[in-house]
């Protein structure tokens, strides 16, 4: 389908497609953009890029792309005509007569004309260190962190992602298990394939059931057709079973069954559907312990958990804190509603002293609230949502929190509070919190709130 309506052509020539191009990449802050014709001359230089590399575009243009930078792994001309396409490489470039040597990843595409050869290219470079706030951060298809444990499992990712080995990782509610799962299936041979999630806490047992292994035509009041389950769709891809702990022990029987013999029946069917899905499952519960208490299958548990994946809480990743703050400060910032270029003293001791219940998803939540209440350069410890100004921070530990009684009191009470505050509105009340609606309706089920 089309990006652009029939109008736009229009538009465009009111004001110009250069005009709207400069316009484009100011809006891309944080990285440069340029463009080379098919013998590699630049004909276009982004602010960002003038801003990235200290080349103004007088400078650079007409000039061939080798003589303005120099790239560590380049090769002329660049391997671009041969694959079309660059995605998100790393490389290290310095700016001719410049000193420093920028990381950045690189995403680029070529053009070629009607006889099938090179005519020039666009290219994106976006530093790899987002803010210069923070030094030395990784960035791994999105996943940012400097904490050893994380990095830890980085490097378990990336090895593991080699093999179609099944993978389990555990971490609370916005500890980034869904990113982590997804940066896997994208390091995975089967990356160019579908990616699909489902969260099992989400969704009642017969629903879960057909909406993983799908139903055929009349298999229940209402199958006016059949329907293709999660399973089926993601042939050839990877699923995603978030919550696994909370898949009712029927449907445990079925997923084994899958993972054993790559077959299933769909709801109501009697033919089996051959599949090849590679399963990563995530869950805050310990399924040795689910084992235990007999709510898990031990079979399932060994065959899920081949590779097990520890995310630790944010609130023992104090240096994670910054750089995702600053991370996010950084996007919002793009947007160019509000420049935050500085946190007060008492806001990030605040900030750093903080529990996080809902983790990384409620630090990004944090910082779309202080960017919507206040204005300015700096961010003041009155624009962080009112937890932070009304209950006293919880004392910085190192020893896990989430099981401790005191941080489940609290919990309950967060939650009751952000009933209250919401009208009962349930969506607004898991976000207000940094939680996705599935585990706000487990803590919900968990406290007994109605
Ligand atoms: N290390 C990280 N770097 C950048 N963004 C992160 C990181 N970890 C988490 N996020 C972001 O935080 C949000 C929550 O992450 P995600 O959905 O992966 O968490 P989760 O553990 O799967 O949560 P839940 O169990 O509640 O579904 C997402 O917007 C994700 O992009």
């Amino acid at each position: 389908m089309s990006q652009s309506s029939p109008f736009f052509n229009r538009w465009l020539s009111q004001f110009g497609p250069d005009h709207v191009i400069a316009v484009l990449t100011d809006l891309l802050d944080a990285g440069a953009v340029f463009a080379v014709d098919q013998h590699g001359k630049i004909l276009f230089w982004s602010k960002g890029a003038e801003k990235l590399f200290g080349l103004p575009a007088e400078a650079v243009l007409n000039q061939p792309c080798n003589a303005a930078l120099d790239c560590a792994e380049g090769h002329d001309p660049c391997g671009l005509a041969e694959q079309g396409q660059i995605k998100a490489q790393l490389v290290h470039i310095k700016a001719k007569h410049g000193s420093n040597t920028i990381s950045c990843y690189r995403t680029a595409r070529a053009f070629f004309d009607a006889t099938g050869q090179f005519a020039g290219a666009l290219e994106f470079m976006q530093p790899q260190s987002i803010s210069n706030k923070v030094d030395d951060s990784a960035s791994f298809h999105g996943i940012l962190t400097q904490d050893p444990l994380m990095l830890e499992a980085i490097k378990i990712i990336r090895n593991v992602s080699e093999t179609e080995a099944t993978v389990l990782i555990r971490g609370e509610s916005g500890t980034g298990k869904e990113l982590v799962a997804h940066a896997l299936h994208l390091e995975s041979a089967r990356c160019d394939r579908l990616f699909l999630a489902v969260n099992c806490a989400a969704l009642s047992p017969s629903l879960l059931e057909t909406e993983l292994f799908g139903h055929v035509k009349g298999a229940f009041t209402g199958a006016i057709r059949s329907h293709a389950g999660l399973f089926q769709r993601a042939n050839g891809g990877t699923l995603f079973l978030d919550e696994v702990a909370e898949l009712p022990l029927e449907l445990q029987a079925k997923l084994l069954r899958v993972l054993q013999e790559q077959s299933f029946l769909p709801v109501g069917g009697d033919e089996v559907i051959n599949v090849d899905v590679r399963i990563i499952a995530a869950t805050h519960r310990s399924l040795r312990e689910e084992v235990k208490a007999g709510r898990f299958r031990e079979d399932l548990m060994y065959r899920l958990r081949v590779v097990p994946i520890f995310l630790p809480p944010l609130r023992e990743r104090r240096l994670d804190v910054n750089l995702l703050l600053w991370h996010s400060i950084n996007q919002r910032n793009i947007q160019g509603i509000r420049h935050i270029t500085s946190i007060a003293p008492d806001a990030i001791r605040c900030l750093l002293d903080y529990a996080w219940p809902g983790n990384v998803r409620e630090l990004i939540n944090v910082v779309e609230y202080a960017f919507a209440v206040g204005r300015g350069h700096e961010l003041r410890l009155d624009e962080l949502p009112p937890e932070f100004r009304e209950a006293p921070a919880p004392p910085t530990s190192t020893t896990p929190g989430p099981n401790s009684r005191r941080n489940h009191s609290n919990e309950a009470e967060q939650i009751k509070a952000a009933l209250t505050a919401t009208n009962g509105d349930l969506e607004a009340a898991a976000q207000s919190l940094g939680m996705s609606r599935a585990t706000f309706w487990r803590k919900r089920k968990k406290y007994d709130i109605a």
